[in-house]
């Protein structure tokens, strides 16, 4: 028995149906019958589905709920990977990463613009980790080498220096130990009212 809640199985198969769709041996070719079925599950769901503006303004669920339907870490999150990242002791976050087909940029590689998706909240999350949440109003990205799809990498967050409302960090993805993509970022702390 797994204590995986139900949306938690649901978001994570409609991932391996997103990059099955994707395959290279499915050459983008989905069995009409199949597809048909798939629709159809997405009606049954569609009809239960809360009204979309409550689930975002947090009306249904809370902010650690909205945490669970981050495009990046979200397990309820069918778009996400999922990441999970983790805090040492000085606030500085990581997580192992693997890409499937629907993050392609470059083929075989990841979208420049995921990436920068993903070190955004790396480094919110370090930021946070360091007690100093904030709203991202400025990113440098460095592209330095490509992100290959399908073998596992590492994101990183570092949270640098605060001054005021505005916080620096940096956000970093790393193959094979070495950095492919750098980030760094100015980020402002805001009261935010749902
Ligand atoms: C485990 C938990 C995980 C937690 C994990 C959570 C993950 C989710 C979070 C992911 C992060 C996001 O996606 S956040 C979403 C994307 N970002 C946004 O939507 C932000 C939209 N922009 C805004 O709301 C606003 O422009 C702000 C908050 C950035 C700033 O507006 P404000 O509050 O009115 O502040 P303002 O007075 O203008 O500026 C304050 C100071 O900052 C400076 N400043 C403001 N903007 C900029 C800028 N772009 N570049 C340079 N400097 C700037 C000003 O010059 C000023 O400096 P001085 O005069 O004082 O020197």
């Amino acid at each position: 028995m797994t204590d995986e809640k139900p949306a938690d199985v649901a978001a994570r198969a409609v991932r391996r149906l997103t990059s099955a769709i994707l395959s290279a041996r499915a050459h983008g070719a989905v069995d009409p019958d199949l597809a048909a079925e798939i629709s159809e599950l997405a009606d049954l769901l569609d009809a239960e589905a809360v009204d979309a503006v409550d689930c975002i303004s947090g009306k249904v669920g809370t902010h650690d709920g909205a945490l669970e339907r981050s495009p990046v870490s979200g397990p309820k999150n069918p778009v996400a990977i999922p990441l999970r990242f983790e805090l040492d002791d000085d606030g500085n976050a990581s997580a192992p990463a693997e890409f499937p087909a629907q993050y392609q940029g470059p083929a075989g590689f990841v979208h420049g613009g995921v990436s920068g998706l993903i070190l955004d909240v790396a480094m919110a999350v370090a930021n946070s980790g360091s007690n100093r949440p904030g709203m991202t109003a400025e990113m440098t990205l460095r592209y330095l080498r490509p992100v290959p799809l399908h073998r596992e990498v590492t994101v990183r967050g570092r949270h640098l220096r605060a001054d005021g409302r505005k916080m620096w960090a940096r956000g970093t993805i790393e193959v094979d130990g070495e950095e492919a993509v750098v980030c760094d970022g100015l980020f402002i702390s805001k009261e935010l009212s749902l």
